[in-house]
């Protein structure tokens, strides 16, 4: 897929303020830090776009980006951040659960995991929400370009193995670094092949109001 535009849309922290579900929309989601707001950059070619920082807890709201005028990206904040309050966390437990539940246009969810990392216990517990509420999603792992692909390959394994505990299969996974495009091509068609059939929902008005 060729990207001829990607825009900023909106910051929200209610649903009810969404855009409309009519186009195909895609939401990144992991860890604080893992490197969604980067890898939206890399995968638009749009330096800036989406926000990032060293700092973990950099996006708080669901941020809506338009591509080629035809589907959306969604930047989430991140989970699993110690130093955010109990009340916090909470909060946004029920913010992107709720969002990621109800969400019409909702086509999949691009679960983002650190490759340098074993697996961690917030980034399984998380896929299995998502395989109990019956989401699709498939796995990012980010920041490949930090080790050697041997060792990207080992904690990509154990990560597999690990879901397999209440998964028949994996879920597709991709290999992405921000750094040096890695994974580009694979994401984005993995994205053009499900526009390619998407229709758009019943939509309910009353939702939106
Ligand atoms: N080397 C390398 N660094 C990366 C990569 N992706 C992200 N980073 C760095 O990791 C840090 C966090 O990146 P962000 O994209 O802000 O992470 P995020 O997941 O959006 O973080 P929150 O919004 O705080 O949840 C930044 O310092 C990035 O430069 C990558 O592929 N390779
Ligand atoms: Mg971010």
């Amino acid at each position: 897929m060729i990207i001829k535009s990607a825009d900023f849309i909106c910051s929200n922290t209610q649903i009810s303020k969404l855009p409309p579900p009519l186009k195909p929309e895609y939401a990144f989601i992991g860890r604080s830090n893992v490197g969604k707001s980067s890898l939206i950059n890399m995968l638009t070619q749009k330096k800036g776009l989406a926000k990032t920082s060293q700092t973990p807890g950099k996006t708080q709201l669901i941020n809506h980006f338009l591509v080629n005028e035809n589907w959306y990206i969604v930047d989430l904040p991140g989970y699993g951040y110690a130093r955010i309050s109990k009340s916090k966390k909470e909060d946004w437990n029920k913010f992107i659960r709720t969002y990621l539940d109800k969400r019409e246009s909702l086509q999949c969810v691009m679960v983002l995991i650190d490759s340098r990392l074993e697996p961690q216990k917030i980034d399984l517990e998380f896929c299995n929400w998502l395989g109990e509420k019956g989401l699709p999603f498939v796995t990012v792992f980010t920041k490949a370009d930090k080790q050697s692909s041997i060792k990207t390959d080992q904690n990509i394994a154990k990560f597999r193995k690990a879901l397999l505990a209440s998964f028949e299969e994996a879920p597709q996974h991709f290999i992405t670094s921000s750094e040096n495009l890695l994974g580009r091509d694979e994401v984005l068609n993995f994205i053009d092949n499900i526009n390619q059939s998407f229709e758009p929902p019943v939509f309910n008005e009353e939702r939106y109001k």
